[in-house]
């Protein structure tokens, strides 16, 4: 047997590491910027320890950029580096001076934001020469100067340097220096990685408006770009709302007021800090997904959570910052990160906590509340088994008139009126109070209670209701006419015989309209005679599953490729039906063969005006008489008066 190691030389990992250090090779600014703040941070932790005895002098970090000469240099007031200190942390890759500065002071991840060693090569991605000028605080330290033009060969020289700190001199690639030698560019990035840092950032100055030339010009003052304390970094008892509202309009300048927040700050087992928004979803949420952000250590690292948070909490706002979210590595690491699992799991039952919470201690306010926050908690009901369980005690159902009900307090309410022959407990809903107006008029006549559930994914959010409690059945309130909504044992006996129903069958379904997209079926019902004689409703079963098409996927695009189908139902009880019943008999011959006789009754169902008349009443009330048919049902009428 043989053993050995793998040869790794630089000059064949180094392109690689330029390369493919990083997807973005904007987030250069941001590694650097964070290199000097952790080394602004050693400096105050050394001074806070009694190790570094001296002034610790005004922080800030610049950023200047150059935009003639092509060049961008970070430069700090932090602990600088000596040349041993260069060779080791800089010219060996991957070995962190932060991790050991971490280590040997005995810090946890709260306070250094580098890990890997890494960071700073990422410089070569945009740059075809970098400098190094620093003096490290340790007193008599000799300043030094280091170059490496991107192949592994650097230089490094004594410099006279005589503060403490260092300055990175980025010398772009004519390439690169095309989209970053440029005031704006970097102002963007600085904004987007460095917003939330906790030194002080100063890119150019701040300017102030020049009445004489009317145009803006720079002042003395240096402009700094971000907040170095948070609102997600301060105990929450020091925060008013109007300081958690104000953050929220800085993160979400054109969003409306929140609803609420949850602050999180958790420091065991893992590091999270943090504040979500939930924001007013109304009914849609179609653009709404992906809008929290993610830090570590204050940097920004992404605003994509998905994989990374449970698919319904990315339509919440907010930030979430967290050390112990990897920053260096790719998505799929860490969607599959033990710390992300861990974290994702204890928002998830953050956000459950302050729901019930909020239910439990106002539920009138609650109750306003709930047209804004039913799609986010319908949508974490059905994706996420934990949510949905607790989600159980502040989930509600809310009826025509504007009452809401636990799913408990909803059974109570109507287990006596709409248990069906079979034990099941029929809930009626409508999904839109203005269509379906007459629908619910009937039920609420007969006594039953009608919910209004009409979010977008309703269909889902009932279909999974269904499946959770096998002994509910909700129907919308024109799957059928009221009488069999919720069925019972006793029903009307019906006046028409099998024979008569077929021959008005026929008649019936020659008089319909005839439409590509729209198939009708002809059903009998024995309902009372002053009851309508015609109704008009829609199959629950296939509704929802064309509905849950629109918006599920899947297998379920086969219903939504499906033409719509409607139902006809012939109220046999009702003397008009009879009436029209008996002129089509008188006029068809009854010793007629099959053919011919089904011939006559269609030509008797398409002359029949009273037949046209009621089926067409039918349908304008149910919104579906248009164009040529309503066309004639008013001039029908007309001369019908
Ligand atoms: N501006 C600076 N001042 C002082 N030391 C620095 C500075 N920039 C880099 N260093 C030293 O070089 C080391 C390597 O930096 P690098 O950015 O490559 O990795 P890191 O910050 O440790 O980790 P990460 O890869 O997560 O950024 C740092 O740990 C630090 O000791």
């Amino acid at each position: 047997m043989q053993t050995g190691k793998i040869g790794v030389t630089t000059e064949n990992i180094f392109p690689i590491i330029k390369k493919f250090l990083y997807s973005d090779h904007e987030i250069f600014l941001r590694e650097l910027v964070s290199n000097a703040v952790d080394a602004t941070t050693k400096i105050k932790v050394l001074s806070s320890l009694g190790d570094y005895k001296g002034e610790l002098g005004d922080q800030t970090i610049h950023v200047k950029l150059d935009e003639e000469a092509k060049t961008l240099t970070i430069s700090d007031h932090g602990v600088g580096m000596t040349a041993d200190e260069v060779e080791k942390y800089i010219n060996q890759i991957a070995f962190s001076g932060a991790e050991e500065f971490m280590s040997k002071h005995k810090l946890d991840a709260q306070n250094i934001i580098g890990h890997f060693g890494l960071g700073f090569f990422s410089a070569f991605m945009v740059a075809e020469k970098v400098e190094i000028v620093t003096k490290s605080y340790k007193e008599g330290s000799q300043a030094v100067h280091w170059e490496c033009d991107g192949s592994p060969d650097y230089t490094l020289q004594d410099s006279n340097r005589e503060t403490f700190g260092t300055d990175i001199v980025l010398h772009f690639t004519s390439e690169d220096a095309e989209i970053f030698a440029n005031k704006t560019k970097i102002e963007e990035l600085l904004k987007k990685y460095c917003s939330f840092l906790p030194v002080a950032i100063a890119f150019g100055k701040e300017q102030e408006w020049d009445k004489d030339n009317k145009k803006y010009v720079d002042t003395d003052k240096d402009k700094i770009i971000n907040d170095t304390k948070p609102l997600w970094k301060i105990a929450p008892s020091e925060i008013t709302k109007e300081l958690y509202d104000e953050f929220y309009h800085k993160l979400y300048p054109m969003a409306e007021e929140p609803l609420f927040h949850i602050h999180l700050n958790v420091d065991y087992p893992f590091n999270l800090t943090g504040v979500l928004y939930f924001p007013k979803l109304k009914n849609s949420f179609e653009f709404q997904k992906n809008k929290i952000q993610l830090y570590c250590n204050q940097v920004f690292v992404t605003d994509s959570v998905e994989g990374i948070v449970p698919e319904f909490l990315t339509l919440l706002n907010g930030v979430i910052d967290s050390p112990d979210i990897p920053l260096n590595v790719s998505r799929s690491y860490l969607q599959s990160d033990q710390n992300v699992k861990k974290i994702s799991n204890h928002i998830t039952k953050k956000v459950a906590d302050r729901l019930a919470e909020l239910f439990k201690s106002d539920r009138t306010e609650y109750e306003k509340k709930w047209d804004d926050l039913k799609i986010f908690i319908q949508y974490g009901v059905i994706s996420n088994e934990k949510f949905g369980e607790r989600a159980a005690e502040f989930t509600l159902l809310k009826n025509t008139d504007d009452y809401y009900y636990t799913f408990e307090q909803y059974s109570d309410l109507i287990k006596d009126g709409q248990t069906d022959k079979n034990g099941k407990l029929v809930i009626l809903y409508t999904n839109d109070t203005i269509a379906q107006h007459s629908f619910i008029e009937k039920a609420k006549t007969k006594g039953y209670d009608v919910l209004v559930m009409d979010s977008p994914i309703e269909s889902h959010f009932i279909s999974f209701l269904e499946h959770k409690n096998e002994n509910w059945t909700f129907k919308r309130i024109d799957a059928d006419v009221v009488e069999k909504l919720v069925e019972k044992e006793e029903s009307l006996a019906m006046a028409l015989t099998i024979e008569q129903q077929e021959t008005l069958r026929q008649v019936f379904t020659a008089a319909l309209p005839k439409e590509k997209e729209v198939i009708y079926n002809v059903e009998f019902a024995a309902l009372a005679a002053e009851e309508a004689p015609v109704v008009v409703t829609q199959n629950e079963f296939m509704r929802r599953m064309r509905d849950m098409s629109k918006t599920g996927g899947g297998y379920m695009n086969f219903y939504g490729e499906m033409a719509d189908s409607y139902n006809i139902v012939v109220n046999g009880n009702n003397p008009l039906i009879t009436d029209i019943l008996g002129s089509v008999e008188k006029e068809v011959d009854a010793g007629l063969t099959d053919d011919a006789r089904k011939e006559a009754l269609s030509k008797a169902g398409e002359s029949n005006g009273k037949l046209h008349q009621i089926i067409d009443l039918a349908l304008l009330g149910t919104g579906l008489l248009k164009g040529e048919a309503l066309t004639k049902f008013i001039k029908r009428s007309v001369s019908m008066i």
